[in-house]
């Protein structure tokens, strides 16, 4: 098992892993916040970090809320660089056509994942090397097999 990072934090609540092994720690807002159907609004979690250089943190939906109340992160994942050290903040969006979603202070409203991230130097050239995809995307392997 690889040891935890230790990582920096001024926090009200700091993020807590809901259960051995996962890999988000959920983040609690500060505000309570009533998003009206269709309604994006950025959510305050009351939570700075300092990442070490080389690792970058990551906001992301929580699938229940997803799931169940169409509420995801609108900007998915959010990125949080290592040199960023202001408050985390979740910019929610309430997908749902019909009803009000009510977020109250303390509630955990997304997961911040960390991740090591390498930085690429973007060497330009004429050419780039071939593949089998090739410039294939966007749908060109199909949905369903045949
Ligand atoms: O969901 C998010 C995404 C970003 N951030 C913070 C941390 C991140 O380091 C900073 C900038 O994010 P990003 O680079 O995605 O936004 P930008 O629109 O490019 O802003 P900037 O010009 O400040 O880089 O905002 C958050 O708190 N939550
Ligand atoms: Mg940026």
């Amino acid at each position: 098992m690889i040891d935890p990072l230790e990582i920096p934090i001024r926090a009200e609540q700091i993020p807590s892993y809901a259960m051995p092994g996962d890999a988000g720690a959920d983040l609690r807002s500060t505000e309570s916040v009533l998003l009206a159907p269709g309604e994006r609004r950025l959510v305050g979690t009351g939570v700075s970090i300092a990442l070490p250089e080389g690792f970058a943190a990551f906001v992301m939906p929580r699938s229940g809320l997803a799931a169940k109340h169409g509420v995801t992160v609108v900007n998915a994942p959010g990125t949080v660089d290592a040199g960023y050290r202001g408050e985390i903040k979740v910019a929610l969006l309430n997908t749902d056509r019909s009803s009000a979603f009510q977020v109250e202070s303390g509630d955990r409203i997304a997961q911040l994942v960390v991740m090591p991230v390498v930085r690429a130097e973007f060497v330009a050239v004429d050419e780039l090397p071939e593949s089998s995809r090739g410039a294939g995307g966007f749908g060109s392997t199909g949905v369903r097999d045949a």
